[in-house]
């Protein structure tokens, strides 16, 4: 039914291709009534943070994507040199101003993220804004000109003031939030004689050493944790598509290994 509004249809974006060879698209219904959709498709609509609990592994990336490139869309309908419209090309990776001749490509904010272990213990910080009992790998952005290894120095010092000893690559993902970030995600130690926590209270509410045993049993939980009022907010970590949740799996395993060889 969607399909024939033709202004809807090329507005879509190319997200990519199925093992099938058939192509995915990511399509703004604007102001499309939701209730309508909902009915139509016999589904609902759901927050992204929290449909990032519901949706299967390999769905995820996938709407990640095409709702960061949407919002790309919608926030670079002007040149930012002219003030003249751009127009995108056929498949939306690019918009260009006919007027300056720029063109514009969708662009990550590079984001480092840290799990800073003491040998024993991780050490896991909470923003805020983050639901009550859930604590994150430590996470930073990249400043212009910095290099990844100089970012994770930085940010430790500052939002925990340790000194990072060795870092080791782990892996890396496309993060939607707040605009698109590119997350390098790295393990890192810390000198076990120099362990003391000093939180940086503007960007953390609190940051602090976790064992293997309350690790262990926050990654066994699947869903936010109900919290009765009044009671303290029980540990979780984030859901395992968020790359926090694989340095924190991948930290508890080698503590496990660790534990069995000794
Ligand atoms: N996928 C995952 O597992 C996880 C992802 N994350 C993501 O990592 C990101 C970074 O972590 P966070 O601790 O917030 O970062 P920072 O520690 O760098 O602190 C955020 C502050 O950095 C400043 N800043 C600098 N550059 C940017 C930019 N390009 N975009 C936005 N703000 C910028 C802003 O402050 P000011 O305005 O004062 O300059 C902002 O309030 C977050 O977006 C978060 O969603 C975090 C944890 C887990
Ligand atoms: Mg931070």
């Amino acid at each position: 039914k969607l399909g024939k509004d033709k202004q809807l249809v090329d507005e879509s974006v190319l997200i990519g291709c199925t093992e099938e060879n058939e192509a995915q698209f990511s399509l703004d219904l604007g102001e499309i009534e939701q209730s309508e959709v909902e009915q139509l498709c016999g589904g609902v609509f759901v927050d992204l943070r929290k449909a990032f609990f519901l949706l299967r592994a390999h769905e995820a990336p996938l709407v990640a994507k095409g709702q960061a490139l949407l919002r790309w869309h919608q926030s670079h309908k002007f040149c930012s040199a002219t003030g003249q419209p751009t127009f995108r090309n056929q498949s939306g990776s690019q918009r260009v101003c006919h007027s300056s001749g720029f063109t514009y490509y969708p662009m990550m904010a590079p984001v480092v993220i840290v799990l800073v272990s003491d040998g024993n213990r991780c050490l896991l910080g909470r923003q805020a804004t983050f639901p009550p009992g859930m604590y994150s790998a430590l996470a930073g952005f990249c400043d212009m000109g910095e290099t990844v290894e100089e970012t994770v120095h930085r940010e430790i010092a500052e939002e925990v003031g340790l000194e990072v000893q060795s870092l080791q690559y782990s892996g890396s993902q496309h993060w939607p939030f707040p605009q698109s970030s590119f997350m390098v995600a790295c393990h890192a130690t810390v000198n076990p004689d120099k362990t003391e926590v000093s939180v940086d209270k503007v960007e953390l509410d609190d940051a602090r050493w976790f064992t293997l045993e309350e690790v262990t049993e926050a990654l066994q939980r699947k869903k936010p944790p109900r919290n009765p009022k009044g009671e303290p907010p029980t540990f979780w970590v984030p859901p395992s598509y968020a790359i926090a949740n694989r340095l924190i799996s991948e930290w508890a395993q080698q503590q496990q290994l660790k534990l069995k060889r000794s």
